[in-house]
């Protein structure tokens, strides 16, 4: 068997997936991306606790400093698109250009070895009729990270293994016991790497992004409040906005030209359709006619009906079958068939007025 390089966090489930494979006989080095300064998961405390888990298997450990492209392509990316009003998504994007593409470029070229693995709960499968390697859900679903998957090239798939696919995370703990290994009991991460790294999004942001109050506005233009910077507030968001008025209040839409929150009811927060672009086609080529599917609009919202219709220039149009609630730009879309194979997924863009196709 080849070697094959695991991508390590110091968390549980890559420890796991580099002990299976360990087990399994597969020649395993274990690699750590340095993506930030400071402490935490993937940062300092993530790299000893990976360096005592190869220890412990008895394998090579690499380190990669890869913290100038990851403020180039992520903190880059997400300060500027709050800036512009957007709720980016960088997990897939982080996913595609900082993890997986380096990972493999850096195993292939200075480790002589040709796959990599990680601890995503997700499924990879080669289908010989089409020619083209399939992404699915993982088998627990509650774990599933396929819709931060979406964007991954066939190349990039091609060369993957996830070794964690097929089992739920209980059994990943139970293993990680039964094999005594140190990260068994580490805590999950819950929230994205930027806000475990600074305690919550606007303290992150505040490091990069100059206060810059305006106007609340209801949507005919009357002044309901002020707000404390428009990369304050994300689309469908009630809590903290400050307004007493007698009907709950929800962020309709950032007006970056006006330096504006808009606000409304519930109702004027669902959005009957959506446009896609940066579009990654996964399982299957790019269709040329309309598509049934179920989407993902959040990470943890449930897949909802609705139909996919390419456009000319590579981007989609999403249809729901029912109106959704807190549609964000810059958030991911990701659609499934039977809810289960990612076929393809790509960037909420801004609604402006030119998306009436
Ligand atoms: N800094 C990193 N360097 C190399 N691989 C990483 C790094 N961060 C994450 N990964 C890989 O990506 C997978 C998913 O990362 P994620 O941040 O979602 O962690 P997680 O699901 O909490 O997993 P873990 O328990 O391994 O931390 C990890 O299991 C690991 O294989």
């Amino acid at each position: 068997m080849g070697k094959v390089v695991v991508g390590l966090s110091g968390g549980v489930d890559s420890s796991v997936a580099a002990a299976t494979l360990h087990q399994q006989g597969q020649d395993v080095i274990g690699l750590t991306l340095w993506l930030m300064k400071g402490k935490g998961q993937c940062c300092s405390e993530g790299m000893v606790d990976a360096a005592q888990l190869c220890e412990e298997l008895d394998i090579p450990y690499h380190v990669v400093d890869t913290r100038e492209l990851f403020e180039e392509k992520i903190i880059n990316y997400v300060v500027e698109g709050y800036s512009r009003g957007v709720t980016p998504l960088p997990c897939s994007q982080c996913n595609r250009s900082v993890k997986f593409g380096p990972m493999l470029d850096y195993a292939r070229q200075e480790l002589g070895a040709d796959t990599i693995a990680t601890g995503h709960y997700a499924r990879i499968a080669y289908n010989s009729d089409t020619g083209r390697y399939e992404l699915r859900r993982a088998v627990d679903r509650k774990k599933d990270q396929s819709y931060f998957l979406y964007d991954l090239t066939q190349a990039q798939l091609s060369a993957t293994q996830f070794p964690l696919g097929e089992q739920t995370k209980v059994q990943t703990r139970e293993m990680a016991t039964k094999l005594g290994l140190h990260t068994a009991e580490k805590p999950e991460s819950q929230d994205l790497c930027l806000i475990e790294q600074h305690g919550s999004m606007q303290a992150f942001l505040d490091k990069y992004l100059a206060p810059k109050t305006g106007d609340i506005v209801d949507t005919n233009g009357n002044v309901l409040g002020q707000h404390t910077g428009i990369h304050n507030y994300t689309i469908g968001q009630r809590k903290g906005l400050g307004i007493a008025a007698p009907a709950p209040l929800y962020v309709i839409s950032l007006d970056v030209a006006r330096n504006q929150v808009v606000v409304g009811e519930r109702d004027s927060v669902h959005q009957p359709y959506c446009t896609v672009d940066r579009v990654n086609w996964v399982s299957v080529q790019a269709p040329d006619s309309p598509m049934a599917v179920t989407v993902q609009i959040r990470y943890r919202s449930p897949a909802v009906a609705a139909t996919v219709f390419p456009l000319a220039d590579g981007s989609v149009k999403l249809v729901f079958k029912e109106p959704q609630f807190s549609v964000s730009p810059g958030q991911a879309a990701v659609w499934y068939d039977d809810d289960d194979r990612v076929l393809g997924g790509g960037l909420i863009r801004p609604f402006v007025p030119e998306d009436e196709h």
